[in-house]
């Protein structure tokens, strides 16, 4: 498969407006692909279609050759969203071992799912006793169980100290090294120097969709911020 997403003539409206008028994407399957966009850009709506939990409009979207919601691919897409959806009150390994027994997964995968994150150290801790960095990894770690092909993960890195970042950062590249796919969405330009691809929304709208190398190419800037900025700018006058 070449493409893990194919989304055409995308519309979505919330609350009576017109979040996404019409957009059109795809994601290659193997890579890291940044979604990238200020707050309100409309990320988060676009990662909640890709999974299958927003109202659609119109349009297409096949995710893994499915429509986006299918049955079938509950066990083949982890998604974390923006608030960990853990439970304070039960252990690292309880909680990802009650993520792995709703999808039907071994037990041992859960255990899998935790040194993949690098918290085997802290698999009998309650999650309430965690710190943030920690607890967004367990929460990646539930989202990892069953092995799906493809990782959504709505801003995981939010609130991370830089070091953090950088380790979750590195975790996203062995993921897909390994041959998973995944879009992960970010308001921290920066983070845009870590992805394979770029996908930058603004107002609903795909502004760019290339490599970092191509995007400071076409416009002439120095690093993904100065690229977002110089393509405003564009369009900008084009509107004009
Ligand atoms: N539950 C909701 N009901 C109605 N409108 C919503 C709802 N959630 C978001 N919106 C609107 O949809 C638009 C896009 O929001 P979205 O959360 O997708 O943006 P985002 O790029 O993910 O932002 P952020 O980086 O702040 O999370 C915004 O204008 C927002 O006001």
């Amino acid at each position: 498969m070449n493409n893990v997403i194919e989304i055409e003539g995308l519309r979505v409206e919330r609350g009576g407006r017109t979040v996404l008028p019409d957009l059109s994407v795809v994601v290659p399957s193997g890579q890291v692909v940044g979604l990238l966009g200020p707050s309100g850009s409309g990320k988060s709506t676009l990662i909640r279609t890709v999974v299958g939990v927003q109202v659609v409009a119109a349009g297409s979207v096949q995710v893994l050759g499915e429509p986006a919601g299918s049955p079938g691919l509950r066990h083949r897409i982890g998604y974390v969203t923006q608030d960990p959806s853990v439970y304070d009150d039960l252990s690292v390994r309880a909680n990802v071992r009650y993520f792995a027994a709703m999808l039907g997964a071994p037990s041992s995968s859960a255990d899998d799912a935790i040194a993949a994150v690098d918290l085997t150290d802290h698999a009998d801790a309650l999650v309430g006793r965690l710190s943030g960095g920690q607890r967004s990894r367990v929460s990646l770690a539930a989202a990892l169980v069953g092995d799906p092909e493809l990782l959504v993960l709505d801003e995981p890195t939010v609130g991370l100290d830089p070091v953090l970042r950088r380790d979750l950062w590195g975790l996203f590249d062995r993921l897909a090294a390994q041959g998973r796919s995944l879009l992960v969405s970010s308001h921290v330009m920066d983070e845009a120097a870590r992805c394979d691809r770029l996908l930058l929304l603004r107002e609903g709208r795909v502004l760019a969709d290339a490599t970092l190398p191509e995007l400071l190419e076409r416009t002439g800037a120095t690093d993904a911020e100065g690229a977002f900025l110089a393509l405003i700018d564009r369009a900008e006058e084009a509107a004009r």
